[in-house]
């Protein structure tokens, strides 16, 4: 499977302040984001470009257009809705389908609670999108969904990824292509990433564990 842990110095430091125990929900948002976007854009490094005449000071000129159409942006809920404003500042006509899915805490099982993907999506690309990759069992289910509908091919990006998590979902969906900016140590014995930074959700939205 390929898996791109994306070591630029400024997702380290930004990943930094998110490991950081003290920093709080709007800073953690922001922060956040802000890596979405750097993750997006090495995700996005082969998009396809067309190219579209138009009339400049000196006459007409082709230049470079991407269909932004081509691609459908599928945050997992509730988490993956702090990634997707950093997403779609790259890619702010592209149509967003959505899948809300909670870990059962006991078992560590995916639960699904809610869907409305893009009714256009058979054929196209997805990028999927949420913080954390852990037992990747909810990546897994999400791309269950994604192939079901007809997705052409599935990109991923996480914050903070398990090699558990990658271990799995390259076992169930070797296609998928992952961004990450980290792959943590392991997981605890309750399915949380170590170090990590945490439960992303409760962070992002400031919501007590
Ligand atoms: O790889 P897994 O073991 O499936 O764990 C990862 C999932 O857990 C978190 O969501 P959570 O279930 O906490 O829901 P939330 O986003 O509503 O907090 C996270 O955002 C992932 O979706
Ligand atoms: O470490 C983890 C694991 C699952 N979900 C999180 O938000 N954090
Ligand atoms: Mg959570």
């Amino acid at each position: 499977m390929k898996t791109v842990e994306v070591r630029h110095p400024l997702v380290a430091h930004k990943l930094g302040l998110l490991r950081d125990a003290a920093t709080g929900p709007a800073l953690f948002r922001q922060v956040v984001g802000e890596i979405a976007t750097l993750l997006a854009y090495e995700a996005t490094a082969d998009l396809a470009l067309g190219t579209r005449r138009i009339d400049t000071w000196a006459g007409p000129l082709d230049v470079g257009r991407c269909d932004q159409d081509a691609i459908t942006l599928v945050p997992i809920l509730r988490a993956g809705l702090g990634f997707l404003p950093g997403v779609q500042v790259l890619l702010p006509s592209a149509p967003v389908s959505v899948i809300g899915l909670r870990r059962d805490e006991e078992t560590l099982q995916p639960q699904a609670y809610y869907q409305r993907l893009y009714r256009d999506i058979a054929g196209r690309t997805a990028l999927l999108i949420d913080p954390m990759l852990a037992t990747g069992g909810s990546a897994i289910a999400a791309i269950d969904t994604l192939k079901a509908a007809g997705c052409a091919r599935v990109k991923a990006i996480f914050l903070v990824s398990a090699p558990e998590g990658l271990r799995a979902l390259e076992a169930a969906h070797p296609d998928t292509e992952v961004w990450t900016a980290a792959i943590d140590d392991r997981l605890n014995d309750h399915g949380y990433i170590l170090p990590g930074l945490g439960d992303a959700g409760d962070r992002i939205f400031g919501t007590p564990a």
